[in-house]
């Protein structure tokens, strides 16, 4: 989060006060992929952005993830040890849409479990989303309305428009 927040010229600080500091949220999920006779009928994960500000991605061997870019669909390698991190809406909103929201997916091998335990970094649910005010000039405008954190979630979880 600090060198996010230094790739923008901000204090260290500033990313994490945006998401609500020391009441920023950290949860775990569990993913479990089974394999799949059919790998290219079916998606483990649909195409979708987090709606929380970063996840760190574990996996087990098996590759799966895809991100979109420049309207392919890429491959993540599998690299042991690693942890792949990814960008979610609230990063792209506090940043004012300079960081942007990866759109990713999940593919289904076709005799390999797959498992990933990704680690989301969300704000506290009373948390006002705002682009960060240092980032705001008269040559860059605010692009995203103020939205009370757990409003946004609930907004984006039925899918309803959020400015
Ligand atoms: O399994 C992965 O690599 C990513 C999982 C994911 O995108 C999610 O749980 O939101
Ligand atoms: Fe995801």
């Amino acid at each position: 989060m600090d060198q996010i927040a230094e790739g923008l010229g901000l204090r260290h600080e500033a990313l994490k006060e945006g998401l609500g500091g020391e009441k920023s949220e950290y949860v775990l999920r569990i993913n479990n992929f089974p394999p799949n006779p059919q790998p290219d009928a079916t998606l483990g994960l649909p195409e979708h952005t987090d709606i929380v500000a970063l996840a760190l991605i574990v996996t087990n061997e098996v590759p799966g993830l895809q991100v979109f870019h420049e309207d392919h669909w890429f491959d993540v390698q599998y690299v042991p040890s690693s942890i792949t991190v990814t960008v979610g809406d609230q990063i792209l909103r506090l940043s004012n849409g300079k960081y942007k929201n990866v759109l990713h997916r999940v593919t289904v091998d076709k005799e390999k479990q797959r498992m990933s335990w990704p680690v989301f970094v969300d704000a506290n649910p009373d948390v006002v989303i705002r682009p960060l005010p240092e980032l705001i000039t008269g040559d860059n405008p605010s692009m995203f309305k103020p939205i009370v954190c757990k409003d946004f979630k609930y907004r984006r979880l039925f899918k309803l428009p959020v400015d």
